[in-house]
């Protein structure tokens, strides 16, 4: 649980980690060839440690060295994701194209993730079965298998452009044979980011960032090194944050060149906005102005913001008005922000937002990973102290939003220390898996390392400390 006293404005700088929705894809990627990757500039996320959990489960071997990943994905031997595991994030379903690419066959659960919408998982099936996977699901199971002679490039058409059923396509077409044309695929950053690290293990890739995307299976791959972009989106809620709470904020290494809807919105919103060579400068003093925000895929606005915004806009000097385009359930935060005393009013696709002249602390509760981020960002600004519970979501997605927020000079701490996986020389253990950090004995000397079950190190678990996953 967070507590937070309101009011305090932010100065200083917030250094934004890597790319959440870039990395997953990416570690993913990484097992469709038989060698070495090295990730940098990786977050230290639950969502990432959930991944090296899975890919360890798989056979890879890796190694967690401050914000460095190595994965060798050599020793490769299991085709089955572990139910817990795939339970606890939606890019657990990332795995299906390169496991299918690589070993000929996958079988897992339904993926977890954010509960904002149905979020089925049909255009990733078809688009696998187009390059000739046989795909069953029965209850909570998906069981995939190649053809004998493995898969095979084709034109595929998404009727919607799909983020991850996207990549999924591309991993697999990555280690299909002959050439896949994706048409309506996803435009956003993350497609590009993983299109680049496709390109540095050596696969031809063309069209990243339009609707049509070429891949030509490569039949090998190479080892590689590749460095993650900043988080557009954590980049985006520590700008949301200072709207809330006012001040001056450095954000720095935010992605400005993918940040276009978000920045734009912000500057309607009042925010001053200076791109410099380390990011972006942000100054906010006064209430927000109200705005019309309308979500949809890239370039439009991110549904990943809009919380955020929503938060903002309850602060603002007139009636904001919010439309959810994406996902249907994505306003449940609206019901915690009226307990801070937002006046919000949903209709289905639409909310909207009159805006108060103070917010009041309470108790709130997370139910998502950006509504909580939100929440903290709202907490900033109402009067008094709050309490922000389901910590668990939030540690999804931002690595440590109590430092980040802190540094900028906010009055916001973690009450428990337990909550806080990544925060000091601590242990978890869930279902065999098993993360430790370590500050003494690091062979790297950087510090930090964290290392995942299958390296033959003995763990001994904390029989107090079960707060691993969701
Ligand atoms: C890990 C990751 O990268 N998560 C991001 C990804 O999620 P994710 O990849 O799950 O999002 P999608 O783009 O697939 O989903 C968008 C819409 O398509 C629908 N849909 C999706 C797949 C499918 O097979 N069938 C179907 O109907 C979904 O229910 C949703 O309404 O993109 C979303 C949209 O930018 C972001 O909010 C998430 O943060
Ligand atoms: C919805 C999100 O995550 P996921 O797709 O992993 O649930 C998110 O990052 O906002």
């Amino acid at each position: 649980m967070l507590r937070i006293e309101g009011l305090h404005s932010l100065e200083g700088s917030i250094k934004i980690q890597g790319s959440k929705n870039g990395v997953l894809p990416v570690m993913a990627a990484s097992l469709l060839h038989n060698g070495t990757t090295v990730l940098e500039h990786i977050p230290k996320i639950q969502d990432v440690f959930c991944m090296l959990g899975i890919l360890n489960a798989l056979g890879a071997e890796c190694r967690l060295e401050g914000n460095r990943l190595y994965i060798s994905a050599a020793t490769l031997s299991s085709a089955e994701i572990p139910e817990a595991l795939a339970g606890q994030m939606r890019s657990s379903v990332m795995l299906l194209g390169p496991l299918l690419a690589r070993l000929g066959r996958v079988e897992t659960s339904l993926p977890g993730g954010c509960r904002i919408g149905k979020r089925p998982v049909d255009l990733h099936i078809r688009g696998l079965e187009a390059l000739g996977a046989a795909v069953r699901i029965e209850e909570n199971r998906i069981r995939a298998e190649a053809p004998p002679a493995g898969l095979l490039g084709a034109n595929i058409h998404l009727p919607y452009p799909s983020v991850g059923a996207t990549e999924n396509i591309l991993m697999a077409a990555a280690g299909a044979r002959g050439e896949t044309v994706l048409t309506g695929a996803a435009r956003e950053p993350e497609i590009g980011i993983l299109c680049s690290f496709l390109k540095t293990m050596g696969v031809s890739v063309e069209g990243a960032g339009s609707s049509v995307i070429r891949v030509r299976g490569s039949g090998g791959f190479q080892d590689s090194r590749f460095l993650l972009p900043g988080d557009r989106i954590v980049a985006g809620t520590y700008l949301g944050a200072v709207l809330c709470a006012g001040g001056h904020v450095l954000l720095e290494q935010a992605p400005a060149e993918h940040m276009g809807k978000t920045l734009w919105t912000a500057k309607q919103m009042g925010a001053r906005l200076e791109p410099v060579e380390q990011g972006i400068w942000v100054s906010m003093r006064g209430r927000p102005r109200p705005v019309q925000i309308e979500t949809g895929p890239y370039p439009e606005f991110p549904t990943d913001m809009q919380s955020v915004m929503m938060a903002a806009a309850a602060l603002a000097d007139g009636t904001s008005h919010i439309r959810e385009n994406v996902f249907e359930n994505r306003f449940c935060v609206a019901k915690e922000l009226q307990k801070l005393g937002a006046h919000i009013i949903i209709e289905d696709k639409f909310a909207q937002v009159s805006g108060v002249e103070a917010l009041k602390g309470t108790s709130v509760m997370a139910e998502d990973l950006r509504g909580g981020a939100a929440l903290a960002a709202a907490c900033l600004a109402a009067e008094g102290t709050s309490l922000l519970g389901g910590y668990e979501h939030i540690r999804r997605g931002y690595e440590d939003i109590c430092r980040d927020l802190a540094g900028a000079g906010a009055r916001i701490e973690l009450l428990s220390q337990a909550e806080n996986s990544f925060s000091d020389d601590r242990r978890k253990e869930t279902d065999g898996i098993w993360i430790r950090q370590e500050k003494n004995g690091d062979p790297s000397g950087s510090g930090i390392s964290a290392a995942c079950g299958h390296s033959g190190r003995v763990l001994h678990p904390d029989p107090g400390d079960q707060g691993y996953g969701k």
